[in-house]
């Protein structure tokens, strides 16, 4: 069966798609615009009640959350793309994790501090930390680096770590600061599956 994937440009659905590519798993993409209010539409929210991207139909069903969605794609197709190591596949979730529970949450607070609040004043003074707290979550994302890879060899925990590498600069993060973790952006982006699934995510 062709696997299904919502997603939106400039969001981490990015992820996913980078590794469905990767994988070479047989999909098709359904792009929404949320501008247009695609996310709380009925159609979209018979798919995903939480009215967010990513969501893959499988052949079991369908799957959010983007780190439950990236290891499910390592697992079913392309098994190289997590370690096999239990630690390196400790050190792949702990990164994935982060990301979720952490840096996506700071990046949340610029893009969409309604989420947290109604008022104006306070989504402001949201806002204005996140340069504060996505420089905090490089810094640690930073420290955690110890070869190429965040767990040895390239796994789906690299793509998810460039998706949100994407975002640091107009999170107002001196990315200069942060030459490891750049340098594994440019590493992710060589890829030639990477390459392929990137520029259609320009907004
Ligand atoms: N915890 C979810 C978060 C997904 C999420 O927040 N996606 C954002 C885009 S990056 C979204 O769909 N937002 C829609 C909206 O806020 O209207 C995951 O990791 O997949």
């Amino acid at each position: 069966m062709t696997l299904t994937l919502h997603l939106a440009p400039g969001t981490i659905s990015l992820a996913v798609h980078a590794a469905l590519e990767e994988a070479g798993a047989d999909y098709e993409l359904h792009w929404l615009d949320f501008k247009a209010g695609d996310q709380t539409s009925d159609a979209y929210l018979a798919v995903n009640p939480k009215g967010r991207v990513p969501a893959l139909e499988t052949p079991e069903g369908i799957l959010t959350e983007t780190m439950a969605i990236l290891e499910w794609i390592a697992e079913t197709q392309a098994p190289a793309l997590m370690p096999s190591d239990p630690w390196l596949r400790a050190r792949a979730r702990e990164t994935m994790t982060y990301l979720a529970s952490t840096a996506h949450v700071n990046h949340a607070h610029k893009m969409r501090g309604h989420r947290w609040s109604d008022d104006p004043a306070a989504q402001e003074s949201m806002r204005a930390k996140v340069p504060e707290t996505m420089t905090d979550s490089a810094r640690w994302l930073e420290s955690r680096m110890e070869g190429d890879w965040v767990a040895g060899t390239f796994s789906v925990a690299d793509i998810y770590l460039w998706t949100v590498l994407r975002w640091l600069e107009g999170d107002g993060v001196a990315v200069a600061d942060f030459p490891r973790l750049m340098a594994l952006h440019d590493r992710v982006l060589a890829r030639p599956a990477v390459a392929r699934v990137a520029p259609q995510h320009v907004r």
